[in-house]
């Protein structure tokens, strides 16, 4: 059977810091510029999360975006929205908060939830034009 996918978008705001603990301030500085900055600083992420799968013959759908609403509420905005992922975000206490690292935690935490015969995947941008994608 051909498969659909639903999308849902979200958004979040969030502060952070690029760096590794285990690095010297330099070499910080010198890999991740202004991101790593002491101080932090912020993003406007946009999140789009998509679930792939047939279309359910009596339902219609394919996922309940109502459901994936919540979801993406509980696990993520709650959690991420207006934080400081360094220090709020027990994921993040020892994880650079990386675009591509924000993405896989998000993707984790949902995939928990959301039954492995659906595709899933993140597409998160940090800024208008820098996204990245994750997903199965
Ligand atoms: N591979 C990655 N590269 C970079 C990441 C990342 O998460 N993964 N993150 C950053 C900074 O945190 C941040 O995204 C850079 O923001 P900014 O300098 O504002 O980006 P732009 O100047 O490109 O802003 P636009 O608005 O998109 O023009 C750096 N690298
Ligand atoms: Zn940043």
């Amino acid at each position: 059977m051909n498969k659909l996918t639903v999308n849902r978008k979200a958004h979040f705001n969030a502060a952070h810091r690029l760096f590794r603990k285990d690095w010297s301030d330099k070499k910080n500085q010198e890999v991740f510029g202004k991101c790593s900055n002491p101080n932090f600083h912020g993003h406007n992420y946009e999140l789009i999360v998509s679930v792939t799968g047939p279309v359910d013959q009596e339902t219609g759908f394919v996922y309940d975006m109502k459901r994936l609403k919540q979801l993406i509420y509980d696990k993520v905005e709650q959690e991420f929205d207006h934080k400081n992922l360094n220090l709020e975000v027990e994921e993040f206490k020892n994880l650079n908060p990386t675009a591509e690292n924000i993405a896989i935690v998000i993707w984790n935490k949902l995939r928990k939830e959301i039954t492995s015969n659906l595709g899933l995947k993140i597409t998160l941008y940090e800024t208008p034009r820098n996204f990245v994608t994750y997903g199965d």
